[in-house]
């Protein structure tokens, strides 16, 4: 069976995989995540999450027994693509931008192996609650904000800004799970599974 590897930094990746059950090993590979211009949001983490994949891919030296697994998490407002927050004045103003109405979160899954690559692009509807000055404060002071996508972590004490989530949980926290299961399957690689009815 192939082994798989996952191109990732994210600890919410790798406890996002481990929650699955399927053993990986971690082989880090850093890419330029500029957009390209006029890049449309999905298009841009299909893209990231292919050349993470293929990155760590090469990084292993082309080793034909592996699979290996890359994500990409963004924000999008109205069309734009929310980053990681530079500093707090960016974090401040991306969150009062996604206080009081809804925006989209997508994530894409890559792998990459044996002669393949397949993809997937999971998106979710998320809606704050209004938050106050005060609270955005608070919040990047809690150190929570920094490496998010968005300037937040649904996962985190920004659960108490979500009044909505229609759409995969763990696709918002930066691995949807479903659907990487079910590419994983494509690929020969088992992850937990229910178990099968025995004969009564
Ligand atoms: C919206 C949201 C994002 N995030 C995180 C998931 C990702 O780690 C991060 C988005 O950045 P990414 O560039 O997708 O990932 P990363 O740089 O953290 O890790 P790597 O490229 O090595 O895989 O934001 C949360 O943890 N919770 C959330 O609610």
């Amino acid at each position: 069976m192939a082994e798989l590897f996952l191109a990732s930094a994210s600890p919410r990746r790798r406890e996002l995989l481990a929650q699955i059950a399927v053993p990986y090993v971690t082989q880090i590979a850093s890419i330029d995540e500029t957009p390209l211009p006029d890049e449309p949001p999905a298009a841009y983490v299909e893209r990231l999450a292919r050349e993470k994949a293929r990155a760590g891919l090469l990084a292993l030296g082309g080793r034909d027994d592996a699979v290996v697994l890359g994500a990409d998490t963004a924000v999008v407002l109205d069309g734009r693509i929310l980053g990681k927050p530079a500093d707090f004045n960016e974090s401040r103003a991306m969150l009062l931008a996604l206080s009081g109405r809804s925006h989209q979160v997508l994530t894409a899954v890559a792998l990459v192996g044996g002669g393949r690559e397949a993809a997937r692009v999971v998106s979710s509807d998320v809606s704050f609650r209004p938050i106050s000055e005060a609270e955005i404060e608070a919040y990047w002071a809690s150190g929570e904000p920094c490496d998010k996508a968005g300037s937040y972590g649904i996962q985190g004490l920004a659960a108490v800004f979500v009044n909505q989530l229609q759409g995969s949980y763990s696709a918002v926290v930066g691995l949807p799970l479903c659907e990487t299961a079910e590419l994983l399957g494509e690929f020969g690689i088992a992850c937990w599974q229910l178990p099968t009815q025995g004969p009564h």
